[in-house]
This record gives C-alpha cells, sequence and structure tokens, in this order.
C-alpha cells in the first residue's frame, strides 16, 4: 500500500481493534552505508529520521540522501514511512512516494541507498497500563506508549519539543510535564510565537530597559525571566523568524539573556519546553529553521498523536469534559458517544471540548461529516491558515501561489473524502456531489 488514503483507512481499522504494535527493522541492503540498521519497536515517543544529519536515527553518509530525507513510525502492525520534503525524493519500487504504509518486506529507495523493512514476527512490549500522565488523558496504544517517557522528562530538566496538530493537547502536556516535575511550585509561563507582532518579539523574549525603543516607557522583564526556576513553553517555535533564531540560540547554550536596550547579562535558570504544528524536519530540511536551534531545543521529542488515530480516546475525554462542566454523567447518551467517535475531529480535543460543551449549553446535535458546515475559523481554520503561510512564504507569484492552494485542497478534499467512503470512488463522489469521472480525474491528479 503506497496511499495516503489506504493509510487512513488502515490506520481506522487498527484503533478499533487496538491490537498491539510491531517491531520493524529497517536495513541499508545497498549503498555506501550498507549493513547499517535500525530497529523501531514502537516505545519511541516520536517518528525516527533517516538522513544525512547527526539528527537522524539512521545516520547516512550517501550524498544523495537529504540531511532529514525521510521519518518512520510504527503504528501497530505497519510502518509509516514520510518524505520529509527530500531533494532527491522517496521510491517504493519505481513509484515516488510521499507517504506510505508498509507491512514489511517492501525496499525504500533513497538517493542510492536501499533500505530493506522487515516485520519481526514477535509483538513489541506492551507499554504500561497508565491511562494519563497528569492532566493529559487517554489509554489508547498511542498515548500509553508516551507516558513512561514522560514521566521520566517531568524528573529531568531537558528541553523538550513537543509536536502534534492543533488541539491534540501540546501545551496541556508542557503544564504536565511541570506540573509533574521538581519544579511544579515555580512558574510556569507560555510564550507564544504568533501572538506578538514580529517587531516585539525579542522583546517580549528577552525584556526591554526603559527608553529602548519607542513606547518603551518603562523597563519590562521578558518571559525567560518570568519563567526563572520554572519553565518556559514557546509554542509555535516553527513560526520564530529566522533572524531572532541565532539570538535564542545563544541565550539557551549560555543560560542568560540581556534586555533589548540594556548592557549587562543576567542568568536564568529556566526548563524550555517548545511546540509546534509545523513539521520541523521539513522547516529544517528547507532552511527556515536553524540546524543547531533545533538540536537545542529538541533534546527530546515527542509527538502526540491526532485524535482520528486513537478513537479509543473519545469517550473517555468527552465524558471528563463532560463531568468538568459538572453535568450529569448518565445524561451522555451512547448514541452520541459512537456518533462522536465517528467523526474524524480535524481539530482534535479542542474540537471535541468545544462540541460537548456547545452540546451542553444549546443541545447540539453531534457532528458528522453529513451535518451542516462549521464555520471554517472553529473548524480547520488554524489548518488552513498553516497551509497557506507555508505557501505564501514560498514567495511564488500570483498565479503559482492560487494553483498550490488549489492542489493543496484538492488532495486533501480527495483523501478526506475517500478515509470517510472506505476507499471506494464512486460512493466518495457521490457524496462531493460530483461525476466519478470527475472525481476520479481529481484523484489522479492529487494523489500521484
Ligand atoms: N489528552 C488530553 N486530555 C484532556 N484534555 C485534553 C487532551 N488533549 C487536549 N486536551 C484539551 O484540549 C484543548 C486543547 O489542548 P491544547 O491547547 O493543549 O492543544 P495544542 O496542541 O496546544 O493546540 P494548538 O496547537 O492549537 O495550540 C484544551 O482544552 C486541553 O485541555
Amino acid at each position: 500500500m503506497s496511499h495516503a488514503i489506504d493509510f487512513e483507512r488502515t490506520v481506522m481499522q487498527r484503533h478499533d481493534a487496538d491490537t498491539g504494535e510491531c517491531i520493524f527493522v529497517a536495513t541499508v541492503v545497498d549503498g555506501p552505508d550498507a549493513g547499517v540498521a535500525i530497529t523501531l519497536d514502537g516505545s519511541q515517543p516520536s517518528s525516527l529520521l533517516v538522513g544525512q544529519s547527526p539528527a537522524c536515527a539512521l545516520q547516512l553518509t550517501d550524498r544523495e540522501v537529504s540531511r532529514r530525507h525521510i521519518a518512520l513510525e510504527p503504528r501497530g502492525t505497519l510502518l509509516h514511512v514520510r518524505d520529509l520534503g527530500s531533494t532527491n525524493g522517496t521510491y517504493l519500487d519505481k513509484v515516488k512516494i510521499i507517504e506510505a504504509e508498509l507491512s514489511g518486506g517492501e525496499v525504500v529507495r533513497i538517493g542510492s541507498t536501499r533500505l530493506r523493512i522487515e516485520r519481526r514476527p514477535e509483538p513489541a512490549a506492551a507499554p504500561p497500563k497508565l491511562d494519563a500522565f497528569g492532566r493529559v488523558l487517554g489509554s489508547s496504544l498511542e498515548m500509553r506508549r508516551l507516558y513512561p517517557l514522560c514521566g521520566r522528562l517531568a524528573q529531568s530538566s531537558i528541553p523538550v519539543l513537543i509536536e502534534g496538530e492543533t488541539g491534540t493537547g501540546k501545551e496541556l502536556l508542557a503544564e504536565s510535564l511541570h506540573e509533574e516535575g521538581p519544579r511544579a511550585a515555580a512558574p510556569f509561563v507560555v510564550f507564544d510565537c504568533t501572538a506578538v507582532p514580529a517587531n516585539l518579539v525579542e522583546s517580549e523574549l528577552f525584556g526591554h530597559e526603559r527608553g529602548a525603543f519607542t513606547g518603551a516607557v518603562s523597563a519590562r522583564r521578558g518571559v525567560f525571566e518570568q519563567a526563572d526556576g520554572g519553565t518556559l513553553l514557546i509554542d509555535e517555535i516553527g513560526e520564530l523568524d529566522i533572524t531572532l533564531q541565532p539570538k535564542l540560540l545563544r541565550a539557551l547554550e549560555r543560560s542568560e539573556v540581556r534586555r533589548v536596550g540594556g548592557d549587562r547579562s543576567m542568568k536564568f535558570d529556566v526548563r524550555v519546553l517548545s511546540a509546534t504544528r509545523r513539521n520541523l524536519d521539513h522547516e529544517v530540511q528547507a532552511g527556515r529553521f536553524r540546524d543547531d536551534l533545533f538540536h537545542r531545543l529538541a533534546v527530546a521529542r515527542i509527538e502526540l498523536p491526532p485524535l482520528r488515530r486513537r478513537r479509543g480516546d473519545i469517550p473517555r475525554l468527552a465524558r471528563a469534559i463532560w463531568a468538568s462542566a459538572g453535568a450529569p454523567p448518565e445524561e451522555l447518551s451512547d448514541m452520541l458517544l459512537r456518533q462522536w467517535s465517528d467523526y474524524p475531529w480535524p481539530g482534535n480535543v479542542r474540537e471535541l471540548r468545544n462540541a460537548v460543551v456547545r452540546r451542553l449549553a444549546l443541545g447540539e446535535l453531534a457532528p458528522s461529516p453529513a451535518s451542516t458546515p462549521e464555520p471554517i475559523e472553529s473548524l480547520e481554520g488554524e489548518l488552513v491558515r498553516g497551509v497557506l503561510e507555508q505557501i505564501l512564504a514560498q514567495n511564488l507569484p500570483f498565479g503559482a501561489a492560487r494553483q498550490r492552494v488549489l492542489e493543496a485542497f484538492e488532495r486533501r478534499y480527495v483523501e478526506r473524502t475517500l478515509a470517510e467512503h472506505g476507499g471506494n470512488v464512486l460512493r466518495a463522489a457521490a457524496a462531493s456531489g460530483v461525476a466519478r469521472r470527475h472525481f476520479q480525474r481529481v484523484k489522479s491528479r492529487s494523489l500521484k
């Protein structure tokens, strides 16, 4: 299977069954690094990378391989492979792939390297039967395999990069890492790189002295000073302007900041966590995020799975949100829970929370693919904005940029509709209100 569609469908099936994880081995069978191998046993909290960069779990010397070429992640009985925007592409047999689900026995080609993927017969060790870490709830396999590492990370001070789609609980996990650790009594400060205008980011981060710039009527502490002794979460780190990245790196390396307009450096003792919705490997690969800063921030990485890949957690989360709103548990019907469990939740747990709260306040029906479309702001607005920003950042001429937006939309539309209809083109076309041949044409050009 080498299709995003098949991948969605397979993932859903697997999570309904909640089967155990498999162990995969990726071995270089051809190329300058022949004989090198890595084992993926599902206990890793994020994908493992293959490429020339030292950040990669499987570091290759092949000059035709990009620094971060592909990411590998075991998902139950399958191994998920994702190209990270490599220069020379990723091939399965002769087919160029963006992402694919492998079951073992395949050979993946990157540059002049061929990687053989094998699935071991024995199952991976099951993660402990925990159903929460701090305030982060979930007993799906996807979540349980993160908890042991979260527990260890909470006790340490090493920088952690938390990745995941919007609303998957990145900020909540950061808070829980803080609350479960020795710094719990000290401040937890969040700095969102997208929340302040670009020209004020530096003074928000490092503080400023009185008169440092027009409008600086009094001195102000930056977030590092505010978080001293505690934890700082730098949210949306992928959006930090490239010109500010060396300054942040220097502050982290020296554990000291100098306020804008100031002439002395101040030491700080801050545990730094960062979060991103973007794929930072991709950003590094594209030269938009500095590799050295990435290494500083991502000493450990945790990737939070989207809610659609852990549907088993939906009833538990819905019940917890329902109870926290003070509503009687018996009023939450099984039918409603079933409807919620079937919905794809593009806005993840945040969207589920909003749906539960709306239901309690207004008695609204559960969302379903056939229900009235949500306003874009509350549904996929943030995802859409992310895609638009990425395209705008390429500074293309108007026509080419519009074409990219259209292609991104068509691809996502086709993927989702097919996933909702079990990969059946006829039914997906009917649901989209277009002829099968037209749907097939759009599918062929957008998922090639
Ligand atoms: N596993 C979870 N258990 C309980 N609540 C959760 C979980 N994940 C998310 N939430 C809740 O969902 C909402 C969104 O979570 P949060 O703000 O942490 O997401 P995020 O990934 O940081 O989103 P964004 O990328 O948009 O900033 C919050 O109300 C949070 O408490």
